[in-house]
């Protein structure tokens, strides 16, 4: 009988479970969104149990629509939205407050507390982390100090906390593990990355009682089996990875310089550092990478908050496009900008600038200036947006990086990829397969379980679909890099603080 991996994506608008075989090929896909929870402005929050519901009923989808059966899935992998966490009654089983979601804004000025509290170069240290309402660790003890009764269960020890793949795994095995791996914790702000274990210094300085941690595994080891109440046979659950690291594992970054970029709303950009962790001196992150037969590796990374949302916004704020891929068509009607730059700052500037208070802008205007051009310098944007952080990452780690491996949605975009080759004057590479993060987590649950021997057999699997090679005339592109530092640097005077 065929044997198959299933790999679960719990992201942050949808749950998704993908069934592989051993050539890498999809098999079989079942995708449900859930309800985002907005109780106040800037508060963002998931319901655990429509999380887990939606993620189950994914699962089961994938393994039955082509007919499957649970025997044959050799292991379960695992991926997710990262920093969201639960906290639960470990004798119940119950959340005893929503899921508090990464993007939730509601610890800001805790953070800003302890920025002031000279915290910050301690936190980088340990963790690698800037100190942000992003990362979880303050978001847990804002249910401790809120919902009642919280901080004296979680005292007394009968309170569990963890990041989605803690919390799934927990309802996988009908509570018998509490777990996560390196990566993962290696986003809650609690976890050390040069000890490798939960920090006793930043679990006081959060009064987090150390009872409510889940133990830390690899990213890659058979962690135990699914009780009957998700599948009927016993399949082993075998890997765990943040979203971003399965994506940077997906694209078969396994060696120090290799870096990967997802195009989506955003843009999340992964560098693999190796084995030994980088301070940042250019307002990057450090963070784990992933662990695999003892071995950890770590990775920079810079995320960039608006890139394919700009896209949207043409089509849903302007209206010149209809739907996002008419802006290929639309940018392409011009043959340059113009002198046009477009800072799409709509929620800041995240790294390497982290200018909270920045606002979209668009410059260079004049009376012959059109659509075509507005939409050309907004995808342009998103490349310029990379190459800040590519930079960042080669200043950081020494390394000139050879290639850019991209995915996600707005890589379909074959102008926008022409133009990050030419401003990154590098290779700029999209795989045949973009479904990177989810394959990400097969391939590690995959390993584990031996259904495939090693990562050199895997590499196998990754194939590239277009190389976009930088073009020769490198003036015009010059010309354009710096219009956009002067962009850059305009919209810094201009922004009030
Ligand atoms: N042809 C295109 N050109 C540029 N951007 C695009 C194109 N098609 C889709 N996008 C953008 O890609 C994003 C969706 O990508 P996806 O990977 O699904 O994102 P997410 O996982 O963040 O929801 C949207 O922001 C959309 O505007
Ligand atoms: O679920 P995504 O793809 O939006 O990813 C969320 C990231 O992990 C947040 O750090």
């Amino acid at each position: 009988m065929s044997q198959y991996i299933l790999a679960l994506d719990q992201g942050t608008t949808s749950s998704r479970a993908v069934v592989f075989d051993e050539k890498g090929t999809i098999i079989s896909v079942a995708q449900k969104e859930f309800t985002q929870i907005f109780p106040k402005p800037g508060w963002v929050e998931h319901d655990p149990d429509e999380i887990w519901s939606t993620q189950a009923g994914m699962a089961a989808e994938a393994v039955s629509k082509k007919g499957l059966k649970a025997e044959q899935m050799a292991a379960i992998g695992i991926t997710n939205q990262r920093e969201t966490v639960v906290v639960w009654d470990k004798k119940t089983g119950r959340p005893v407050y929503n899921a508090i979601v990464w993007q939730d804004k509601r610890t800001a000025d805790y953070c800003d507390e302890l920025k002031k509290a000279g915290k910050s170069d301690l936190i980088r240290k340990k963790t690698g982390l800037v100190i942000d309402s992003y990362f979880s660790g303050t978001k847990v003890k804002w249910i401790l100090d809120h919902v009642a009764g919280a901080r004296e269960k979680a005292e007394a020890g009968e309170l569990a906390l963890g990041t989605i793949d803690s919390w799934l795994i927990w309802k996988m095995t009908d509570g018998q593990l509490h777990i996560t791996d390196v990566t993962n914790a290696s986003r809650t702000m609690l976890f050390n990355i040069n000890t490798m274990d939960w920090d006793n210094e930043l679990l006081d300085l959060l009064t987090i009682p150390k009872s409510m941690l889940p133990e830390v595994k690899q990213s890659s080891e058979v962690y135990g089996h699914t009780c009957p109440n998700f599948f009927a046979s016993k399949i082993p659950i075998a890997g765990i990875a943040g979203d971003q690291q399965a994506a940077l594992f997906g694209q078969m970054c396994t060696k120090q310089g290799m870096v990967k970029n997802t195009y989506g709303t955003g843009c999340f950009m992964l560098m693999n550092i190796g084995e030994k962790p980088i301070v940042s001196q250019n307002n990057l992150l450090t963070t784990v990478a992933w662990k695999i037969n003892g071995k950890t590796q770590y990775a920079l990374e810079g995320s960039i908050f608006i890139a394919g949302a700009v896209v949207q916004w043409l089509r849903d704020g302007l209206g010149i496009i209809k739907n996002s891929a008419e802006v290929e068509k639309l940018a392409t009607s011009v043959d340059s900008s113009e002198g046009v730059f477009f800072v799409p700052a709509f929620a800041g500037l995240g790294a390497p600038h982290w200018n909270q208070h920045a606002q979209g802008t668009i410059f260079g205007l004049t009376r012959g200036s059109t659509d075509a051009h507005i939409a050309r310098a907004a995808l342009e944007s998103i490349a310029y947006q990379t190459m800040d952080i590519l930079k960042a990452m080669e200043a950081d780690s020494g390394i000139s990086i050879k290639e850019l491996r991209v995915d996600g949605g707005a890589t379909v975009n074959d102008m926008l990829m022409q133009f990050q080759a030419d401003v990154l004057n590098t290779v700029t590479v999209r795989p045949k397969i973009v479904e990177t993060t989810v394959m990400g987590a097969a391939y590690l649950a995959g390993l584990a379980v031996g259904y495939w021997k090693n990562p050199e057999e895997i590499q196998d699997i990754w194939q590239t679909d277009v190389h976009f090679e930088p073009t020769q005339d490198r003036e015009a592109i010059e010309k354009g890099i710096q219009g956009w530092y002067r962009a850059i640097k305009a919209l810094e005077h201009w922004t009030e603080k």
